[in-house]
């Protein structure tokens, strides 16, 4: 339910994140974000992969400042850790050679804390979270779920104001996911304790949905805060209301206008001479995957929406829109609004045997011209192009992707189409 507002309890403005990039270049990761975190609200955020999710997490939590802007905590510029924050990460992050309790207990003495609180608080936390009993267990001895539940005590046990969860139930089966999803609502249910807020990342906007009072989505690469969605439903959620639909709806209306925009798809290029020097970045996808999605498209009578891809191949949404990029690029489906359709040329792909998709494939990979230099780039090198001569091109015309990450992908899928051949051995690729 949305509260009535107060003033923030965190405050970040303007704030940009870049890091050191690949090869010397400079990485920018977040632009420009104003966001406040308020009292009794929990606050979902999602976005892409590499959109700097976790990374405003950890500037929220004081682990490093912004390059620009400022974070406030109760209206003071931060200078070192948010007082207010503690941390929750998706991989659990606990000292293998302690116990439970001494995995909690840790975070407390780091605080200078006298030893008859420490275990106070270690003992209530422990307690909160259900881990009675196992106290004296160490991590390895511990499921996926008891371990999230011990990083979940040990955030607790400094009582924050904000709980910080960085993806906290992807590495944990559904029921178990759902079941301690239950129990830190039900903790932060209790208005007379912390933690006030919860800010978390996570990947599935059902989850948001189910959790949230707003969701905070980031798109693109350097991160930016596309839009903040308001969610007015009473608590608990049933995600099957139709109002819980409704808005499921809207926030993958959101989330795919940003990541898939519906523009025209560029005509076939007469020739490479023709064309300006641009080359655009690879989605990450496999051409095992783009196949899959297409013969997925087509089961379904060439037509179907991404979530339905999403849960009928029980694959990840955002590496479905990953695999829905590529296969864009490469004019095989196309998306208008929320649909992903094979276009004819995927039907042909699709319906095509091997050699002939190997040929369809190669012709496309043609259109583009990032495959047009390698291609160039081979030739000028008498057949034989280094990759560390294609991974600095790389870095020069794409200072904003993993040239490594690129060339990867690059690699597969020029292999596929039978484009060029890379001889791992000598580190160099060949024609075909
Ligand atoms: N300490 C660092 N030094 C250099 N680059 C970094 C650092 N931390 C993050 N990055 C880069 O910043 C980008 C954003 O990373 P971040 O983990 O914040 O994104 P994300 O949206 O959480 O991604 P994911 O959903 O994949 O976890 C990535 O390209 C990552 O490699």
């Amino acid at each position: 339910m949305q509260q009535p507002y107060t003033s923030p309890i965190c405050e970040l403005r303007g704030v940009q994140m870049r890091f050191p990039g690949p090869r010397g270049g400079v990485q920018r990761v977040l632009e420009d974000i104003r966001l406040d975190v308020r009292p009794d609200e929990i606050l979902c955020l999602i976005g892409p992969n590499g959109s700097g999710k976790s990374t405003l997490l950890r500037l929220l939590a004081g682990l490093m400042p912004p390059t620009q802007g400022e974070v406030r905590h109760h209206g003071e510029k931060l200078d070192g850790l948010n007082p207010g924050v503690a941390m929750v990460f998706q991989s659990f992050a606990l000292y293998p050679w302690m116990t439970v309790e001494e995995n909690v207990r840790v975070v407390l003495r780091a605080r200078d804390m006298p030893e008859g609180e420490v275990r106070e608080r270690a003992h209530q936390a422990i307690r909160k979270v259900g881990l009675e009993g196992f106290e004296e267990a160490f991590p390895r001895e511990l499921s996926r779920g008891t371990k999230q539940r011990v990083g979940v005590a040990r955030a607790l046990a400094v009582d924050p104001e904000i709980l910080v969860m960085d993806e906290p139930f992807s590495q944990v089966d559904a029921l178990t996911a759902e079941a301690l999803r239950a129990e830190i609502m039900d903790i932060w249910a209790d208005k007379e304790r912390n933690p006030s807020a919860i800010v978390m990342v996570s990947q599935s906007i059902r989850e948001a949905l189910l959790m949230a009072d707003r969701v905070a989505i980031l798109s693109g690469s350097p991160g930016t805060l596309r839009t903040v969605v308001e969610v007015p439903m009473p608590r608990p959620r049933d995600s099957r209301s139709p109002e819980f639909m409704k808005l499921v709806d809207h926030l993958h209306d959101i989330f795919t206008s940003a990541e898939l925009p519906d523009v025209q798809v560029t005509a076939p290029v007469p020739s490479a001479a023709a064309q300006d020097d641009q080359v655009e970045p690879l989605p990450m996808a496999q051409s095992g995957d783009i196949l899959g999605l297409l013969e997925f498209l087509e089961t379904q009578g060439g037509t179907s929406d991404l979530f339905q891809v999403a849960s009928h191949t029980h694959v990840p949404f955002e590496k479905v829109l990953t695999t829905v990029k590529a296969a864009e690029m490469l004019d095989l489906v196309d998306t208008p609004k929320r649909a992903v359709l094979l276009t004819p040329l995927g039907k042909r792909f699709v319906n095509a045997n091997m050699d002939d998709r190997k040929d369809l494939w190669r012709a496309q990979l043609l259109e583009l011209q990032l495959f047009r230099v390698v291609q160039e780039m081979i030739h000028l090198e008498d057949g034989e192009l280094s990759e560390e001569t294609l991974l600095q091109e790389l870095a020069t015309r794409l200072p904003m992707e993993d040239p490594e990450k690129t060339f990867e992908t690059l690699v597969a899928w020029g292999r596929f189409g039978e484009l060029f051949a890379y001889r791992e051995e000598r580190g160099v690729l060949t024609p075909e």
